[in-house]
């Protein structure tokens, strides 16, 4: 088992044990409960997901990416309605209040249009528009299989978490993730520097994340920057391995004593397109989020004047949808307007 350090100081850890659910796992588990402890990220090695898979997920993305706006804007988000799915261009996503230079392919869990979820219009559930071209030829097929390979390395690192706070290994999945909702995101940070006037600082502004459990794949750009204790340090890419962090309410089910921690993306000034996917590995939509019983040295306090939103996550008391929804309403203000 490998556990050395990336060079920013976040923790790699070699999950192999995790994913077979072996006995060995306690110890990861505590690799993991270590990091949660302190920044809240750590890369993910061993994980089991395909190389070739990835591979084959990143060059249909740069195909996508590289067509023109026009065709783009054949599966813009618009179409996607309460869904909250398609594409999005340049700009269109604003982070702490200012649009991102980045454009993305919004997806998740693939439900039909006669699921009772959808036909309940439950908000971010639905169809994905899949850019179905000739040249895009196992796009869709592709972003299927890498979402559900992704989706069970997150059930293994749940059960790590849970581990590493002495619960029983099944307490997630008991409680919020039986049936998890599972938000992805393609996104492609272009090359091309942005225009004269537009108001425009990062690639992505500084946020937490919302949910449970976010695991990345960045490609050799780089540019993902994580504002620790010691302050904002890089999270430079590692080949082989997912980025992984804590989300808001794991920052709210352990009192603070895991964090969520604020991260950024700098401006793609590399001359290079950089792509990225993080998966959201979230409660379900109609869970209520609750404080876990009993845990020791978990601070539960009002950390709300810290925070990059200044609110306070630990007096939230609902279904983990509303808090998605209160929160995805501040950056597509737009759509917001348009479909809720
Ligand atoms: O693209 C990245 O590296 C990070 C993206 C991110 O933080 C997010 O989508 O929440
Ligand atoms: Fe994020």
């Amino acid at each position: 088992m490998t556990h050395t350090n990336a060079p920013a100081g976040l923790p790699l850890i070699d999950v192999s044990a995790l994913v077979a659910q072996s006995q060995e796992r306690a110890a990861v588990a505590a690799q993991i409960g270590q990091a949660c402890r302190q920044h809240g990220f750590f890369y993910v090695t061993e994980h089991g997901v395909s190389p070739a898979l990835i591979e084959r997920l990143r060059s249909l993305s740069e195909r996508f990416f590289a067509l023109p706006e026009e065709t783009k804007m054949r599966w813009r988000m618009a179409l996607g309605g309460r869904a909250w799915r398609g594409y999005f261009p340049l700009g269109g996503e604003l982070t702490s209040g200012r649009p991102d230079w980045k454009q993305g392919l919004y997806l998740g869990t693939e439900l039909p249009a006669d699921h009772p979820l959808v036909l309940a219009k439950t908000p971010v559930h639905g169809p994905n528009l899949f850019p179905d071209l000739p040249e895009l030829a196992g796009f869709k097929e592709t972003i299927l299989e890498y979402m559900a390979a992704v989706t069970q390395l997150g059930h293994r690192l749940m059960e790590g978490i849970a581990l590493s706070l002495d619960l029983p290994a099944d307490y997630f999945a008991a409680r919020y993730t039986a049936d998890p909702l599972i938000l992805f995101r393609i996104f492609n940070y272009p090359s091309q520097a942005v225009p004269e006037g537009l108001d425009v600082a990062w690639g992505v502004g500084e946020h937490t994340d919302y949910g449970l459990l976010t695991i990345l794949y960045q490609d050799d750009v780089g540019g993902l920057t994580v504002h620790t204790p010691q302050g904002w340090v890089t999270a430079p890419p590692v080949p082989g391995s997912f980025v992984c962090n804590i989300g808001d309410m794991l920052d709210r089910m352990t009192g603070g004593l895991y964090k969520s921690t604020p991260h950024r993306v700098t401006r793609n000034s590399s001359g290079r397109e950089r792509f990225s996917f993080p998966l959201f590995f979230d409660p379900n939509f109609a869970a209520r989020v609750q404080r876990i019983e009993g845990l020791a040295g978990a601070p539960d306090r009002d950390d709300s004047a810290e925070r990059w939103d200044q609110a306070n996550v630990h007096a939230f008391n609902g279904r983990y949808g509303d808090y998605l929804l209160a929160k995805v309403s501040k950056v597509f203000p737009q759509l917001r307007d348009e479909v809720l």
